[in-house]
This record gives structure tokens, C-alpha cells and sequence, in this order.
């Protein structure tokens, strides 16, 4: 990363600011400012924005997420008017100089004092850096990209009550729910895979060949909302999706007292596609097989068995095509991502407790039909 920060440096012709702040402590209005501001001056004074992160290598929660802001005016407004906005707030500001002989970098650290923001006299040099073991973003994925328990899930929507007021009604819904106990009189069975492998299909044709209950996550009750928390940013988004899980694992709780229950889409969908999408480049940068991210949340029911629909990217396309329905923008990004895609999938494999099955999705409906059946005979003794 001080590499990437010096390759940026290198390529600037004067002096620079970056403000970095942690996403986490600082309130969504406070965010939104900064960046409205940032895109004004951005118009106005061709100030480069480029999102920026710092962290202590393989150190956990160290990221604080973060703009560079790079100034090419001369003049200090940009140092001004940011010190007014940020004036209340937990926020780092740091400025790089090239100076010396040797035109070597230095970063210097901003104190918020009671005439404004000044530098402090402490001054660091920028040096490139060993590539990190861990890929940064796996350093901060946890209760930011993925929640694992309900009580950090809901503290996120607690805290934007103000602003997205529609998390009211969600958490209102959320208080309600019915409680699950550990173990299940029937199996509970979750179908999983990316968008299109056939999941509503076999479904469908699951629950009516075991006279099952179909449910699904998040629940047909958190619909009204999906939508508004699908524009939020991942925080916010994922802790929505977390909660429909809860509801819906009281949902199962009630029904797998008289039938089996199948589900379309439960945890795994959340986790992979939040780590997915958490993490940056290639397929290598996922947090390896064994990570604690791909842990379940102790206080989520846990299903008998979690099956994985898995289908060659032509014939997923071919189908989706076939369908042509809206396209949400995740499976636009599926579309155009072929690495995004692999990273979800690479996911979903590698959650634990319960792992999922792959299933080849690719024969007739019917036959995939069997082919799970026999699975949910042989492992739920159904
Ligand atoms: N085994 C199959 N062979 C051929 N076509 C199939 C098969 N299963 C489903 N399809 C078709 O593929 C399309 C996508 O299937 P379906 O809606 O069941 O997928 P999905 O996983 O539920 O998608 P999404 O997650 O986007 O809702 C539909 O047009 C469906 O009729
Ligand atoms: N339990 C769930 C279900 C869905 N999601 C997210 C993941 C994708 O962004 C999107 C896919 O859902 P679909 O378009 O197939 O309805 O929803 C989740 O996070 N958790």
C-alpha cells in the first residue's frame, strides 16, 4: 500500500491533502458532506478524489477507510474550508510534501486545535513497503462487510434512524420476530447459488415434492425496503441483509416444527457476495479457507443442509438472456465481472458450519430435481 501511496505521490506536482476518515465512527451526514464538498471543489478546482485506505500490515481493524484528495490550486481554501467542515469530527488529516535534496516524501499529521487545524511539528517519511501478507480489505471485513450476530447487525440500523428513516419500520419488524431454537424438529434445507442457477425452479419443485414450507432471505415482509437499503452503502446494506436472515431463521423455526423447510437464499448469499464484493482484484486477495470470516454467526440458526446451485458462466448467461428480466446492478456486475463472479462462488465454498454441496445445476429441471432429492435423502434421512 505505501508503495501504491508513493507511485500516487510521485505522480503529483505539488502539495497534497488527504483526509482519512474512519467510515465507522464518523456519522452518515458528516460523510455525506465531505463528499458533496469533495465533488464541488472537484468540479471547481480540478481536485482529484481518489477512495484511499491506511492500515498496519496483517494487523486486524487497522483500515481506516479514507479519501486522497489531491489539490492542484495553489491557494490553502481547500485546507480551510475541510478544516471547517471537519472541525467536531474524529477524523485524521495528514498533507505530503516532497522536499529536500532527495525530493523524498513526508507525511505530516493535523491537529484539530481551538484556532482551526494546524501541523504538527512530527513528520514521517514515506518508504514503499513489503507487499502485506493479508489483502487490506480482508483486514476490515468483519461487523463493516459482514455482521456475526444480530446485535451488531442491529446497532448499524439503530444508529441511522435519523437519516434513513425507514430503518424504523425495519427494526420495528425486526423486534417482533420469533425466536429459534437451536435444533429443528424437520430439516431445514437452503438452496444457495449465484443469480439464475435455478434456484426459484427447484425450489418450487422441492417443496412440493417433499410437502415442505418454502421460505425465503430476507423475507417477503422486508420488500417494501429492499430496494431503498440496496442504494446504502455496504455497512449499512449489509447489516439489512443480516437482519432479514434473523427473520427469517424465526420464521423457520415456526414452520420446521410441522414440515421440512426449503429456503432460497440464507447466510451463505450474504456473507459471499458482502466478501465478494469487500474485496478488491483478483481471486487470490479472498481470505484464505479456514478465515474466521467464513464463520457462522453463533446466534443464527443453523440449517441441515445447505446446497450450492453451480452453473458454467455461458449457460447462466444463456438463461438470464432466456428470462430477461430487470437486472439488478449486482447481477450487471456479474455480468460484466467474470472475477467478481468466481469470488462469490469461491465464497459460498467456503463458509463453514454448515459448509455447502455443490450441485451441477446444469442438467434439466427434473433431473437436478433427483439429483438433490437423493442428496437430502441421503443426508437428512428424509
Ligand atoms: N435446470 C434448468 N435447465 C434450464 N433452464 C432452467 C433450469 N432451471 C431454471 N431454468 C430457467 O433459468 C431461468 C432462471 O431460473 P430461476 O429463476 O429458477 O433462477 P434463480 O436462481 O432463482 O434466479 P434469481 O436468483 O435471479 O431469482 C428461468 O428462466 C428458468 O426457467
Ligand atoms: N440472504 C441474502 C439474500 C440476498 N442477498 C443479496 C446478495 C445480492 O446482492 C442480492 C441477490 O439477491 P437476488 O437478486 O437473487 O434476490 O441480494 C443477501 O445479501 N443475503
Amino acid at each position: 500500500m505505501a508503495t501504491n501511496l508513493i507511485q500516487i505521490l510521485n505522480k503529483c506536482a505539488s502539495c497534497k491533502l488527504i483526509v482519512i476518515n474512519k467510515y465507522h465512527s464518523l456519522s452518515c451526514n458528516v460523510i455525506f458532506i465531505i463528499i458533496i464538498f469533495l465533488r464541488y471543489i472537484t468540479y471547481r478546482d480540478r481536485c482529484t478524489i481518489l477512495e484511499m485506505s491506511i492500515f498496519q500490515p496483517n494487523v486486524k481493524d487497522s483500515v481506516i477507510k479514507g479519501y486522497f484528495l489531491k489539490d492542484a490550486s495553489k491557494s490553502s481554501a481547500t485546507e480551510r474550508v475541510l478544516g471547517e467542515l471537519l472541525r467536531n469530527d474524529p477524523v485524521y488529516v495528514c498533507s505530503y510534501l516532497c522536499g529536500g535534496e532527495d525530493r523524498q516524501w513526508s507525511q505530516h499529521l493535523w491537529s484539530n486545535t481551538e484556532d482551526g487545524w494546524v501541523e504538527v511539528l512530527e513528520k514521517y517519511c514515506v518508504v514503499p513497503a513489503e507487499k502485506p501478507v493479508h489483502h487490506p480489505s480482508t483486514l476490515s471485513i468483519i461487523n463493516y462487510d459482514v455482521f456475526y450476530s444480530f446485535e451488531d447487525a442491529y446497532k448499524v440500523l439503530q444508529q441511522c434512524v435519523d437519516i434513513i428513516p425507514e430503518s424504523k419500520a425495519v427494526l420495528e419488524l425486526v423486534d417482533q420476530r420469533l425466536e429459534s431454537k437451536e435444533k429443528t424438529d424437520f430439516p431445514v434445507i437452503v438452496i444457495e447459488g449465484l443469480d439464475a442457477t435455478g434456484k426459484t425452479t427447484l425450489t418450487e419443485s422441492l417443496t412440493e415434492a417433499l410437502g415442505a414450507t418454502l421460505l425465503k432471505s430476507p423475507p417477503q415482509c422486508l420488500s417494501p425496503w429492499r430496494a431503498r437499503f440496496d442504494t446504502e452503502p455496504p455497512l449499512i446494506r449489509r447489516a439489512f441483509y443480516a437482519l432479514g436472515n434473523y427473520l427469517t431463521a424465526g420464521q423457520i423455526g415456526q414452520e420446521a416444527r410441522q414440515a421440512p423447510v426449503i429456503v432460497d437464499r440464507y447466510w451463505h448469499s450474504t456473507a459471499a457476495y458482502a466478501i465478494a464484493t469487500a474485496v478488491g482484484g483478483k481471486l487470490g486477495n479472498l481470505p484464505q479457507a479456514g478465515s474466521e470470516v467464513y464463520g457462522w454467526p453463533g446466534d443464527l440458526l443453523r440449517p441441515s443442509l445447505v446446497l450450492m446451485l453451480s452453473l458454467s458462466s455461458q449457460e447462466r448467461m444463456r438463461r438470464l438472456q432466456v428470462r430477461g428480466q430487470d437486472k439488478t446492478m449486482e447481477e450487471e456486475e456479474l455480468e460484466a465481472n467474470h472475477l467478481f463472479r468466481q469470488k462469490v462462488e469461491e465464497a459460498y465454498q467456503r463458509i463453514e458450519g454448515p459448509a455447502c454441496i455443490t450441485v451441477d445445476a446444469s442438467p434439466s429441471p427434473d433431473q437436478v430435481l433427483q439429483q438433490v432429492l437423493l442428496l437430502i435423502r441421503e443426508k437428512c434421512h428424509l
